[in-house]
């Protein structure tokens, strides 16, 4: 095992080093980087599913390659076009808003600078971390929507918020750039979607990757053509991220119908197969992401990626973040090319690691710390 302690190119989530376990394995390298204020019970997941991907034979691989989308970390507007020039080719962005210290303004005017750079056919999605009230995501996604988002990621913290936004959301709002009315308007819940079992209602999955229960596609008026259109039903999709890869339990969000579509990580969720278990289960579209991981990490998730059915997955990943690093381990970076990456399993690059390695009393706080987390997981394994 190796630590490394690789800088950031710019602040993301408040973080200007990552830092990383590394296993040299016996099925190829491995990664352990559950973020530092992690308990260790939330930690012990991220290594199960560094252990699973280093040591058993993963699932077979569906596809090749994998499209990603840009990162955009809560930079300041003028700072957009440099990082979208990080993800050549990417014709999805997905935007950080909801920083803390910042506005609605920061979040329109980002949104709009990259609305403006990718031009109107690119996909466009907000990813909150669950910074937003219900109030405050509902005025935020009310104004956002003129840029026609692909989806809010977690816009607020709880599955209980969530499902309560997912219902105001599907109200036209007063808005007066919001058009109602005509044959393609929003039309009110209908009550009680958002309670409706995930599991129970059959679920249709549209050609660009759109899914909803049969009554939420009825209620967007047989509309065959949603994106695109000013008017939809809800106003925005929504992503639940926190809701699955935090959660005691990472269904309780798809149960609830609290959320449109899940974004998955193959690290907190103890692996690659168990992530394809909770999704199969699930039964909503997912996106692929990382968690700002070496190319070892984000080839996890690639291969947990190609792992997936086409009905399940709903457009680019999120595994090009090694494109907000300013360092990398292995002898080929797993950076975007052409919009996305191929599956590969990269191999450790000696003097990199060496360049990167974490200082001596960061390595014993993660030897510590694997120590710890296997300790729990030995545990856990004995009273099963
Ligand atoms: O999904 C992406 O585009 C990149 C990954 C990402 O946003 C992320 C990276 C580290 C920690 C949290 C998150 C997140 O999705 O919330
Ligand atoms: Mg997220």
């Amino acid at each position: 095992m190796r630590v490394v302690a690789i800088p950031t190119r710019t602040r993301f989530r408040g973080v200007a080093v990552r830092e990383a376990a590394i296993f040299e394995a016996p099925l190829g390298a491995s990664e352990f980087s559950p973020f530092p204020e992690y308990d260790d019970t939330e930690a012990a997941a991220w290594l199960e599913a560094a252990l699973d991907f280093g040591w058993h034979e993963q699932p077979p691989q569906l596809r090749d390659r994998i499209e990603v989308n840009a990162t955009v970390p809560a930079v300041p507007a003028e700072e957009v076009r440099k990082i979208l020039a990080r993800f050549p080719g990417c014709r999805t962005a997905k935007v950080k808003v909801a920083e803390r210290g910042q506005s609605i303004a920061d979040d329109l005017a980002r949104v709009r600078e990259v609305r403006e750079a990718m031009g109107p056919d690119a996909r466009v999605r907000v990813d909150a971390n669950g910074g937003w009230t219900i109030d405050e995501a509902v005025t935020a996604l009310r104004a956002l929507s003129g840029f026609d988002l692909d989806y809010a990621e977690q816009p607020c913290a709880t599955v209980a918020e969530l499902a309560e936004l997912r219902a105001r959301l599907s109200v036209p709002g007063p808005t007066p750039d919001q058009k109602v009315g005509g044959s393609n308007s929003v039309k009110p819940a209908t009550g009680d979607s958002s309670k409706a079992s995930a599991e129970g209602s059959a679920r249709v999955v549209r050609d660009d990757g759109v899914a909803g229960s049969d009554r939420q596609l009825a209620a967007a008026d047989g509309a065959t053509e949603i994106r695109g259109s000013t008017d939809r039903s809800p106003i925005v999709r929504i992503a639940a991220d926190e809701s699955v890869r935090r959660a005691a339990d990472p269904l309780a969000v798809a149960r609830a119908g609290a959320a449109d579509l899940l974004v998955v990580k193959a690290q907190p969720l103890g692996g690659i197969r168990r992530a394809l278990d909770i999704v199969e289960r699930a039964g909503l579209p997912v996106v692929v992401s990382s968690a700002l991981d070496t190319s070892v990490g984000i080839s996890m998730g690639l291969h947990l990626a190609a792992a997936l059915p086409d009905r399940l997955l709903a457009g680019a990943c999120g595994l090009g973040t090694v494109a907000l690093l300013d360092g990398d381990i292995t002898a080929r970076s797993l950076l975007p090319e052409r919009g996305g990456i191929p599956v590969e399993r990269p191999a450790l690059a000696p003097a990199l690691l060496d360049r990167y390695a974490a200082p001596p009393e960061r390595e014993r706080w993660w030897r510590e710390r694997v120590t710890r987390c296997h300790a729990l997981l030995a545990e856990r394994t004995r009273r099963a």
